[in-house]
């Protein structure tokens, strides 16, 4: 038998689903490189196994147990707290699975729970949370210095907001950034500024690479955007690379509104599966 499976995107930012509804799917660190790996597997900047909460054995406290846990890893394996592209898709799913209706429900994440809205044209809000600013630090970029806010949106962000032109950026290599102050790795923002109500971002993403969208990350970008400006509250586009979300961020709450596709679905064959765990 082989595992069930499917492939999706939130504004390009892309992710293999594996349905995991009894909690039972041994998602090893290198079943989740095999899975994202563009030549070998089916390819993608991170793996989203649908698990009931209360099937996990480590669930956060005082996240919901009778809710559909996002269990997300980054494509080299790693886990991560949350991921806002990869809520919108997982909603997307378990409304196209049957496992939740259209309209409102709870995606239990690593970071908290997270209200989300479904709206009958598959664009998904989800409530993220508060966007914490925690200080200002600095990124370096092949020699070059850019100055960011630090911003915590569950998972940690970098955001350098620049006059340069982003489409000249070499994201290929990852920014340089203080370890002091991200002991465990950070996602880099670099932003331009395109006017009232209106960003746009590339974002390299830690245990990815540089990725055509993050969701955490636009969250993330308006937060510390509005700190620069003395502000805590705002409402904003933010262009990627991959499309466009809108972000609100008020203190204690922010939201992400964008797109989430379903592509393909499809069985990975048992023997890729079994040779795929070592
Ligand atoms: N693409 C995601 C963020 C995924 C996690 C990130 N790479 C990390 O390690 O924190 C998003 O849409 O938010």
């Amino acid at each position: 038998m082989g595992v069930e499976f499917v492939k999706g995107h939130g504004t390009e930012n892309d992710f293999v689903i594996l349905p995991d509804l009894d909690g039972t799917l041994e998602l090893t660190d290198e079943r989740v490189r095999a899975l994202c790996d563009r030549s070998r597997g089916i390819g993608a900047d991170g793996v989203l196994r649908v698990v009931p909460g209360k099937l996990l054995p480590d669930l956060p406290s005082g996240v919901d147990g009778d809710a559909w846990f996002m269990d997300y890893r980054n494509a080299d394996g790693s886990i991560a707290e949350m991921c806002g592209n990869g809520v919108r898709v997982f909603a997307n799913y378990l409304v196209f699975a049957g496992l939740a209706e259209v309209g409102e429900f709870v995606v239990g994440t690593r970071a908290g729970d997270r209200p989300v809205v479904v709206h009958p044209d598959g664009q998904v809000t989800v409530q993220m949370g508060p966007a914490r600013v925690f200080g200002e630090s600095t990124a370096t970029l092949h020699g070059r210095e850019f100055p960011g806010v630090c911003v915590d949106v569950g998972n940690p962000h970098l955001v350098c907001v620049t006059e340069q032109d982003l489409a000249g950026l070499d994201l290929t290599t990852p920014p340089a950034y203080d370890p002091a102050v991200y002991p465990n790795g950070v996602n880099v923002e670099f932003v331009a500024d395109l006017g009232p109500g209106a960003l746009r971002m590339r974002v390299h993403e830690r245990g990815v690479g540089e990725t055509r969208s993050c969701g955490t990350g636009t969250v993330a970008v308006l937060a510390g955007y509005l700190h620069l400006h003395g502000r805590q509250s705002g409402q904003s586009t933010v262009d990627v690379p991959g499309g466009r979300v809108v972000i609100t961020v008020e203190p204690g709450a922010s939201t992400l509104t964008g797109p989430a596709v379903l592509v393909a679905s499809g069985e990975l064959s048992a023997d890729w599966w079994a040779a795929a765990a070592r």
